[in-house]
C-alpha cells in the first residue's frame, strides 16, 4: 500500500504549499524594493548607510514612515497569519480526512487565488468590500479543510 505521502493528494498539497509561500515570501521582496525606489527605511543605520540625510531629515524620516510601504508591511502581515495556518491545515486535512484530489485541488486552487486577489486589493487600495471577501473566501476555505480534518479524528 503506498504511503500517504506518495499519494496525488499530498502532491498536490506540497504543489500550493510551495506556491502560497512563494506568494507570501515575494511580499519581502516587494517591501525591499519599494524601500529602496522611494528611500524610506526602518532604521537610522540604514539611512547612515545611503549616507545622504541630515540629522534633522534623518529624524523626520523615521517619524513618517511611508504610507503606501506601510500598506504592503500590513498586506504582509496579513499573508503572514493567514499562509502558515493553511500550510498547517492542508496537511491536517491530507494526513487525516482521505480527502479526494479533486477536493484537495479546489480548496487549496482557491485559497491560493484568494489570497493573490487579496494582495491586488490591499496593495492598489481597491474599493472595500472586494479585499474583504477575497480574505473571507479563504479564511472559510482554510476553517472547511479544518472542520473536515477535525471531523476524521474526532
Ligand atoms: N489582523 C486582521 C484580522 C482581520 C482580517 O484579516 N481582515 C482582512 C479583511 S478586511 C484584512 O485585509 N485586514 C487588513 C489587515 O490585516 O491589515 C486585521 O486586523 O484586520
Amino acid at each position: 500500500m503506498a504511503s500517504v505521502f506518495e499519494t496525488p493528494q499530498f502532491e498536490a498539497f506540497v504543489k500550493y504549499g510551495a506556491l502560497s509561500l512563494a506568494k507570501m515570501l515575494n511580499m519581502s521582496l516587494l517591501t525591499g524594493v519599494v524601500r529602496m525606489a522611494k528611500g524610506s527605511f526602518a532604521n537610522k543605520e540604514d539611512y547612515k548607510s545611503s549616507g545622504r540625510l541630515s540629522p534633522d531629515e534623518l529624524k523626520a524620516k523615521l517619524a513618517t514612515p511611508d504610507p503606501f510601504l506601510e500598506r504592503i508591511r500590513r498586506c504582509h502581515l496579513n499573508d503572514m497569519e493567514n499562509i502558515p495556518p493553511f500550510i498547517l491545515t492542508g496537511l491536517f486535512f491530507v494526513l487525516a480526512a482521505n480527502p479526494t484530489l479533486d477536493s484537495c485541488n479546489w480548496h487549496f486552487r482557491i485559497f491560493l487565488a484568494s489570497r493573490i486577489l487579496h494582495s491586488i486589493c490591499y496593495i492598489l487600495a481597491l474599493p472595500q468590500p472586494s479585499r474583504l471577501l477575497c480574505f473571507t473566501v479563504g479564511f472559510v476555505t482554510t476553517c472547511s479543510m479544518l472542520l473536515r480534518a477535525i471531523a476524521a479524528v474526532w
